[in-house]
């Protein structure tokens, strides 16, 4: 059967704020940027405080909701799992980079401080995304290398598009690297 492939100004993620990323993993690539994005906001809510970067306790809660939702939603927990701690990883590649900035270059630190509590909520809004678009796309990711281009397209698309510094497409490369491997029988690359 014939996958749909969906038109490059069509939104398929119901949040995502734009659909630029090129190719049938661009809408799946849109809202991984706009969660590394939204680490910048993490950083600004954690940076000249107590709390730290890393928070083992939240991130568990992160990874139950991932579990409980992707079972329901018949994604594979496991792989589900995988890519959700890329995508922690990935956050923290972002903050760390923004807090090693923002210390060295003072003036360019955040003048507010955002509430951690409203940009935990909107990550919550992109687990659930982010489950529909792995979801989506597990037929494409069970093919190693129709998801390899696919994934160079979208995630270069969506780089330039979006005018990605190195240390965000730092964090894009961390966040996407298990995408073509997350669905398959164990072994297939
Ligand atoms: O919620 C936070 O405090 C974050 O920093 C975000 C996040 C995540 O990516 O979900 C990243 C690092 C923390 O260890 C916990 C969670």
């Amino acid at each position: 059967m014939a996958t749909r492939i969906p038109m490059n100004n069509e939104s398929v993620s119901s949040t995502a704020g734009t659909t630029r990323s090129i190719g049938r993993l661009g809408p799946l690539a849109d809202v991984v940027i706009e969660r590394i994005r939204v680490s910048d906001e993490v950083a600004a809510s954690k940076f000249g405080t107590a709390s730290p970067i890393e928070d083992p306790v939240r991130e568990e809660q992160v990874l139950e909701q991932v579990k409980k939702q992707a079972d329901a939603a018949g994604v594979n927990p496991d792989a589900a799992v995988a890519f959700f701690r890329d995508q922690i990883t990935a956050s923290k590649v972002v903050q760390k980079g923004l807090f090693a900035r923002w210390t060295a270059h003072p003036e360019e630190a955040p003048t507010t401080r955002p509430d951690l509590g409203q940009i935990r909520v909107r990550l919550d809004r992109l687990t659930t995304d982010l489950l529909q678009e792995l979801k989506n796309t597990e037929r494409l990711r069970d093919k190693p290398v129709a998801c390899e281009v696919q994934l160079a397209l979208a995630i270069r698309s969506g780089a330039a598009l979006e005018r990605l510094d190195p240390l965000h497409r730092q964090a894009l490369n961390v966040a996407t690297r298990s995408v073509c491997r997350s669905s398959g029988p164990a072994g297939q690359r």
